[in-house]
């Protein structure tokens, strides 16, 4: 389950690329990390562009955020290790700008979003229906990484609630006990907002 800090360097740059090739990674937005072996975790080199990552742009840093070496951190460092530290079973967090996520959290007001009857809820962990509903939280953008982070937090962790959650105006969040679970819950958290906004699309032409 855990990795070493060389194999994850490797897959976060990665997956860098992959975000970067679905649009998920726009100029320099984003941040990856995992949790690794010994404790500490490897993050993403801030205000690097993630499809243009080397090696060397990723960073080890302890439990208490800071850097194990030389560089800064991810600017959202802060709410990776929240996330960490709330869920011992997570061991990567993603974090994404899709113009889809991004203009549907500035659309809806309401404070989370609920998706039901939607066979892609099989994606989340523990969800083997789609006759279920899921909620994904929205908490209001800020600079200060501890006002998002106490906002969501209170929100997270029931069976109903995705392991995901969008900043309003900013990004989509997603976590899983490895990477690959993680970009499962990042891809399919895209795709239901996709299938919401065409669904929402399609009933406003027929009205
Ligand atoms: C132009 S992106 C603004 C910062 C941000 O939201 C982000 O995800 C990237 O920040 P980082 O410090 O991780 O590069
Ligand atoms: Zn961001």
């Amino acid at each position: 389950m855990t990795m070493g800090f060389d194999d994850a360097a490797r897959a976060l740059v990665e997956i860098g690329r992959r975000f970067d090739a679905r649009g998920w990674a726009p100029a320099t937005s984003g941040n990856y990390s995992v949790r690794l072996d010994d404790g500490s975790f490897a993050v993403t080199r801030s205000g690097r562009h993630k499809g243009r990552l080397q090696p060397e742009d990723i960073l080890r840093v302890g439990a208490d955020g800071i850097v194990i070496g030389t560089g800064r951190s991810s600017a959202e460092t802060a709410l990776h290790l929240s996330l960490y530290g709330l869920f011992p079973g997570a061991h990567a967090v993603l974090h994404g700008h899709s113009a889809r996520t991004v203009g549907f959290s500035r659309a809806v007001t309401a404070s989370e979003w609920r998706f039901t009857g939607h066979e892609m809820l099989k994606a989340f962990p523990g969800i083997g229906t789609h006759d279920a509903e899921v909620r994904l939280p929205i908490v209001d953008n800020s600079q200060d990484m501890s006002v998002i982070d106490d906002a969501v937090a209170p929100s997270l962790g029931a069976a109903d609630v995705a392991p995901a959650y969008l900043i309003r105006g900013h990004g989509l969040y997603a976590w899983g006990a490895d990477l690959d679970e993680a970009e499962r819950v990042m891809e399919a958290t895209e795709w239901l907002i996709e299938c919401e906004l065409a669904e929402a699309a399609f009933r406003k032409g027929l009205a």
